[in-house]
């Protein structure tokens, strides 16, 4: 068995202590994915399959990870993907999680599923910083319009519409667990819903439906993107980016339905079990988006490096979920901030290692692949 780390000095070393002081069922719940659990782990596995190119003596004494992203200045390409229930592993939860991302500056994506009100999360957190807010629509529309108009009352900049998961995934540890949030829990986005969301505000499962069923009776499967994307449309004029692509099929109908931006995603492999990685996965839709439309991506970005490949295969910003969670357990705001740190210092001097001084020098001729399929497709190079 391995020790607990005193000193947390990198992602992994968060997620070991996260395991040991997180519940059992709740590390289930955050770590898991669905099924047999392969794209889990590809997700990670899949990185370590592209190899670094450094560049040498190209005067590194100066490297900056300022960028834009949706248009707006970040300091850095990482960002917080969209995570249910932080307060399951902090009681501060999405707050702390925002103070931790307004010290960074860059983007916070916050889950519909947060167990702060998400007034008060952007209420913690400065106008530098750019706050997304993550919807699931409901077959009740009015639910989905009413955290859209309160998202939008609050300042959130954009709409983020998870598009993998008509259904809940079928994740085994959870079921094995029975897996349930605790009562003193609120889901708090739901609180003052008028309608009927009663059930799933207090966190109670209704009757012996299962967590999963509770989601699935609640969400509309029906969503097309004929219908789906041009009803949000007719109701907010705020950007919509779709999170969960992985084809270049459904890149070029995001195009055509007017979103604004794409997050390459398997929903850290907890939806459909046995998709492509996300980084792999992601040089066919940058080919297909051709400078349309701004690629993010997320799903098993541990490492600074792991931010490099991403951004040399073409993706404008990167996403972590889980490590924020680690963060958080660990030490709340200042764990959270721990994670970005960790990887904010190891984004930076992989850059310096690699010869970067600009995420604008980040560019395809750092990639070497190891599998020869995703070599066809790796986008030109920016140098
Ligand atoms: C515990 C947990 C809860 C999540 N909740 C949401 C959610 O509410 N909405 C959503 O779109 N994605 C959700 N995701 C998926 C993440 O946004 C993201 O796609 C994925 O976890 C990224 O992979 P990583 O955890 O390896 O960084 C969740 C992921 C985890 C681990
Ligand atoms: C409450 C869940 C639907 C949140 C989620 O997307 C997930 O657990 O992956």
């Amino acid at each position: 068995m391995q020790a607990t780390p005193i000193l947390p000095v990198c992602i992994d070393d968060l997620e070991h202590i996260a395991k040991d002081i997180l519940p059992s069922a709740t590390w289930g719940y955050y770590t898991s994915g669905a099924n047999h659990e392969q794209t889990l782990r590809d997700n990670r596995d899949a990185f370590k399959r592209y190899r670094l190119r450094p560049r040498m003596l190209r005067d590194v004494s100066k490297v900056t990870t300022t960028t834009t992203i949706l248009g707006k200045k970040a300091r850095s390409p990482l960002c917080v993907a969209p995570c249910a229930m932080h307060k399951l592993a902090h009681p501060d939860g999405e707050v702390a999680t925002s103070k931790a991302v307004a010290s960074h500056g860059s983007v916070m994506i916050l889950s519909t599923y947060s167990t702060t009100a998400l007034e008060k999360v952007i209420a913690a957190g400065n106008p530098e910083t750019q706050y997304w807010f993550q919807l699931y629509v409901y077959k009740d529309r009015r639910v989905s319009e009413k955290l859209i108009r309160r998202a939008e009352a609050a300042g959130f900049s954009a709409l983020v519409l998870t598009v993998d998961a008509p259904y809940l995934g079928r994740r085994l540890l959870d079921s094995r667990n029975k897996f349930s949030p605790p009562p003193h829990l609120r889901l708090e986005n739901f609180i003052d819903s008028t309608t009927d969301f009663s059930s799933i505000d207090s966190l109670e499962k209704s009757g012996d439906e299962t967590f999963g069923e509770t989601f699935g009776n609640r969400g509309d499967a029906s969503l097309s993107w004929e219908e789906g994307i041009a009803w949000l449309r007719s109701i907010t004029a705020l950007p919509i980016i779709v999170k969960g692509i992985l084809t270049a099929e459904d890149t070029e109908l995001a195009i055509k339905h007017g979103c604004s931006a794409i997050i390459v995603s398997n929903h850290g492999g907890r939806q459909l079990d046995g998709t492509l990685a996300s980084i792999d996965a992601l040089p066919e839709i940058v080919e297909a988006a051709g400078n349309r439309i701004e690629v993010y991506m997320d799903g098993g970005v541990r490492t600074g490096t792991d931010i490099i490949k991403a951004l040399a295969l073409g993706a404008q910003a990167v996403f972590v979920a889980r490590p924020i969670l680690y963060g958080l357990a660990y030490n709340g705001e200042d764990g959270a901030r721990l994670t970005l740190r960790l990887l904010q210092d190891e984004l930076e001097l992989g850059m310096a290692l690699a010869g970067c001084r600009t995420i604008d020098e980040i560019g395809s001729h750092l990639i070497h692949s190891l599998h020869k399929q995703a070599c066809n497709n790796i986008p030109k190079p920016k140098l």
